[in-house]
């Protein structure tokens, strides 16, 4: 075992002042008004975001080819340009935590729309299986990494499987049907190859039929419409209009008896299809960072798919996320949390089976016990609902994220906002806004206070790492470290330093590409390509010159360095040579 040191060079600890920055002309209330699609991004020309060279390995993500400097300086780094740029512009404390899954679809599927939600701070695209062909997310997939590799961003990409729900069929190519009160319709197990009769939905479930009764309620998309069951003739299931609203084409469907959602054989369906199997394989042979796996009940099928994958050849440690959307699921929480490497709290789904009212303490809930099983958790659905039309959000959607971000989740999402709706960069912006404001403010307001840290209990060695990274995250609040560095194989280390939510942002130096995009889930965490070698000392040095000469730290900067390695912290100022 290595030796179990804690190093503090601290005769190197100097009181030089911190990089810091007004934020006022970042985060003023309005930036997001003046931006209009695409953002046109003023290029930083560094041979290391924009390689005029062939990338040296093109294995889905890039290893950009050393300058003759960075021969010199030893390791070759690989940075999301649109950090590095916010890390230039902002300083240390200025770069945002809250991370951003934007949704792609057909607002936003062009190569110069997935730009400008990359310059918008885009982490992570989100591809839903419920929509489009493989040929569709192909083709996204292809320009997602084209850019990262032509262009020097990072984007990662999220799989999110279509599940077992019960839902309606396309609506024969029609992009909506209005229904109104007193509208009798029918909604069918029949599959109609020619036009639909008038007034009909076809449902994706064939037990459908069999399972209602006469007297349910059935509620499309969690209550954009409703209709009571009058009448059943064999396949074909007549309900009549009690509120009226819009249907959009596969939209989801429950239904309710007294009171109580309906439960009968499609609670035997299985959470994921045979659809979603090809959809994971094709997820597999793209390289997917993520796989949402929606309307999770139990840790069994996570645990089943993660055997998948590892016995995958292809499979370079795709994580899988729980989206929490079913009744079921929240009875499984620590289970299913336990045996997933991250979670989403699909509140668009879970708003349809559980009483709307319960849906904030339950995702309060959830992300408190994420952070406490040290997983990264994505808050989705309706954040900023009313963008897909206006562009500006309303004041209740700005509250609602203000919560999720002082909840201290990993991530936010985008769904319909920027996969369907008219304002998808205004809509990234106003998070991009709202993130920025509401860390400083939590920041300043906490300072004083002490942190709560993770209390889980760890078995050794973990134990020893964890204890680290406590102290290390500790050190940082209290000596106001610039930024801490994490020397890190498969970012497990990291993800217990953004566990602690330090007020700085944690610079995480991997050498596995795939680890890096994964990191861009978790809050606070800077992910760096870095091939490090074996003497710590040595890869610091080279790490500071490196950055220096990007300009993207200054002699005088305190950082907080923590390797898994060595099982060390040290204190250090970026020295001026
Ligand atoms: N790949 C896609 N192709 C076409 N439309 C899409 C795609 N992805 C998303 N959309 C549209 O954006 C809407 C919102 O996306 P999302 O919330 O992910 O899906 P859903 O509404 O099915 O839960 C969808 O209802 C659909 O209209
Ligand atoms: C994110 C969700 O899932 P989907 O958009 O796939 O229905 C949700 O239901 O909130
Ligand atoms: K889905
Ligand atoms: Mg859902």
């Amino acid at each position: 075992m290595a030796a179990q040191s804690l190093r503090f060079s601290l005769s190197l600890i100097s009181p030089t002042p911190t990089t810091k920055q007004t934020q006022a002309s970042l985060i003023s209330p309005k930036p997001y008004f003046r931006i209009s699609k695409p953002i046109k991004y003023s290029p930083i020309r560094s041979e290391l975001s924009a390689p005029a060279t062939k990338p040296l390995v093109s294995n889905g993500a890039v290893v950009l080819k050393p300058s003759a400097n960075d021969l010199e300086l030893g390791p070759v780094i690989e940075i999301d340009r649109v950090v590095e740029s916010d890390l230039k512009e902002n300083g240390f404390r200025g770069t945002r935590k809250t991370k951003i899954v934007c949704t792609i679809g057909p607002a936003t599927c062009e190569i110069e729309d997935i730009e400008a939600l990359a310059v918008g701070g885009m982490n992570v695209a989100r591809l839903n299986m419920c929509h489009g062909t493989h040929e569709w997310h192909r083709s996204v997939i292809e320009k997602i990494r084209r850019l990262n590799e032509e262009k020097g961003f990072g984007v990662s990409i999220m799989m999110d499987t279509q599940g077992s729900e019960i839902h309606m069929g396309d609506l024969g190519g029609a992009s909506a049907a209005k229904v109104e009160h007193g509208d009798v319709w029918t909604f069918t197990v029949r599959s109609y190859e020619s036009e639909l009769p008038e007034r009909t939905v076809s449902v994706n479930y064939d037990g459908f039929a069999e399972d209602v009764y006469i007297g349910d309620e059935l509620i499309v998309d969690g209550g954009m419409a409703r209709f009571e069951v009058i009448q059943k003739i064999g396949p074909d299931v007549k309900c009549l209009c009690t509120d009226p609203g819009l249907l959009l084409p596969r939209a989801n469907l429950t239904f309710w008896r007294d009171g109580r959602l309906v439960q009968e054989r499609n609670a035997m369906l299985p959470t994921i299809s045979a659809k979603d199997w090809l959809d994971i394989d094709f997820g597999i042979s793209e390289g997917v960072d993520f796989i949402a796996v929606s309307f999770v009940k139990s840790s069994e099928v996570i645990n089943h798919l993660k055997k998948y994958l590892a016995a995958n050849p292809n499979d370079s440690g795709t994580y899988v996320i729980s989206k929490i959307e079913n009744v079921d699921s929240l009875k499984n929480l620590d289970t299913i949390i336990e045996a997933s490497d991250g979670v989403m709290v699909a509140r668009g789904d879970l708003g349809a089976q559980i009483p709307l009212e319960q849906v904030p303490s339950v995702q309060k809930k959830i992300v408190e016990m994420c952070r406490e099983l040290n997983k990264p958790v994505i808050v989705a659905s309706q954040l900023l609902e009313s963008m897909i039309e206006y562009p500006i959000p309303t004041r209740a959607e700005v509250a609602d994220v203000t919560e999720v971000i002082k909840q201290q989740a990993d991530a936010l999402m985008l769904s319909g906002e920027s996969a369907m709706g008219m304002y998808p960069f205004k809509a990234l912006s106003v998070l991009r806004s709202i993130s920025l404001r509401i860390e400083k403010w939590w920041r300043e307001e906490n300072c004083h206070r002490p942190r709560k840290l993770p209390t889980a209990t760890f078995t050794s060695p973990n134990i020893v790492t964890n204890e680290l990274c406590t102290a290390a995250a500790s050190m940082a609040n209290k000596l106001g470290a610039d930024a801490l560095f994490v020397y890190t194989k498969s970012g497990y280390m990291a993800s217990l330093l953004s566990q602690c939510r330090p007020d700085c942002p944690i610079f995480a130096f991997t050498p596995s590409v795939s680890a890096r995009r994964r990191m861009n889930l978790q809050w606070g965490l800077v992910p760096f390509c870095l091939n490090f070698p074996e003497d710590d000392d040595s890869t610091l040095k080279k790490t500071f010159a490196f950055l220096k000469a990007r300009g993207m730290i200054k002699p005088g900067d305190k950082i907080i360095s923590v390797s898994d390695k060595l099982q060390s912290i040290q204190v250090v100022n970026v020295p001026r040579e």
